[in-house]
């Protein structure tokens, strides 16, 4: 039986060498089940470098990665990644790509056609079921990434930057949609980004890394109500603390 108090991601002294250069600098943190860990760091700073060694890209030079306690093993354990290049095959029509995690991971094909058709609900792409990704908009196609992704009921979720390229609405929208995802799923997210107005509107907890070479500066817990007001006062003042933190200029 699984122990619900284990945090469900273990970083214990990560340190990562490039030659001479010391991009992760002995990092430890957890991340608790369910949680929604947003991490801001500056451009360079070895961001991808950490989901990297997360998803076993990279062999870190010191420290360990644990997943549900254990070192992570892809063959077990599953994460999903969804990074700013929309990752669509456009051979696939919307239900096949859905559908792709799911083929991979040996679900079996009537289980699959459920989920497959749960999310295309969920993310309103019913109708569009038999489209190709060149037919969709951009919106769109974020949309099929991430239902892909929640499908395969990931132990763990990775997010680096998706929403970087979009415009404004369109990326408010997106995050709305992940919230109710999120809450509706109790997954597990890791979300990157540069953008600290959108660490503070999805996190639960912010980390808020140093320049090169990396460390924690400091982890601000974010327990704002939800839905969140960007313009409340609690935000601004929540966002203008993440902002003080962050002399990158
Ligand atoms: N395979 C590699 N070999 C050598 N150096 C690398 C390698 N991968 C990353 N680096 C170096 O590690 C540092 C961190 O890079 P990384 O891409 O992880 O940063 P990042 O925080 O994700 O950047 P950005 O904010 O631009 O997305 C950079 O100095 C980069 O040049």
């Amino acid at each position: 039986m699984q122990d619900n108090k284990m945090p469900k991601v273990q970083v214990r002294h990560l340190t990562k060498k490039f030659g001479d250069l010391l991009v992760l600098n002995d990092i430890s943190f957890d991340v608790h089940a369910g949680e929604f860990l947003c991490i801001v760091g500056p451009t360079g700073c070895g961001k991808t470098t950490f989901l990297n060694s997360l998803t076993k890209l990279y062999e870190p030079t010191a420290g360990e990665i644990l997943l549900d306690g254990q070192p992570v093993d892809l063959k077990k354990q599953s994460i999903a990644y969804i990074f700013q290049e929309y990752s669509t095959m456009p051979w696939l029509t919307v239900e096949e790509n859905v559908g792709f995690g799911l083929d991979i991971k040996g679900v079996p094909k009537e289980k699959a056609r459920v989920l497959v058709d749960e999310y295309l609900e969920i993310v309103g792409l019913t109708k569009y079921r038999k489209y190709y990704p060149d037919q969709l908009s951009a919106s769109m196609l974020q949309r099929v990434v991430i239902a892909r992704a929640f499908a395969t009921q990931p132990d763990l979720l990775l997010m680096d930057e998706p929403y970087g390229q979009l415009d404004i609405q369109l990326r408010y929208r997106l995050e709305d949609e992940l919230i109710s995802l999120w809450q509706r799923t109790g997954t597990t997210v890791i979300f990157i980004t540069h953008n600290i107005e959108e660490a503070v509107y999805l996190g639960e907890r912010i980390l808020v890394l140093t320049n090169k070479p990396t460390s924690i500066k400091q982890a601000i817990d974010n327990s704002l109500p939800r839905p969140r007001n960007i313009a409340s006062p609690d935000f601004v003042k929540l966002r203008n603390e993440v902002t003080d933190l962050i002399k990158w200029w």
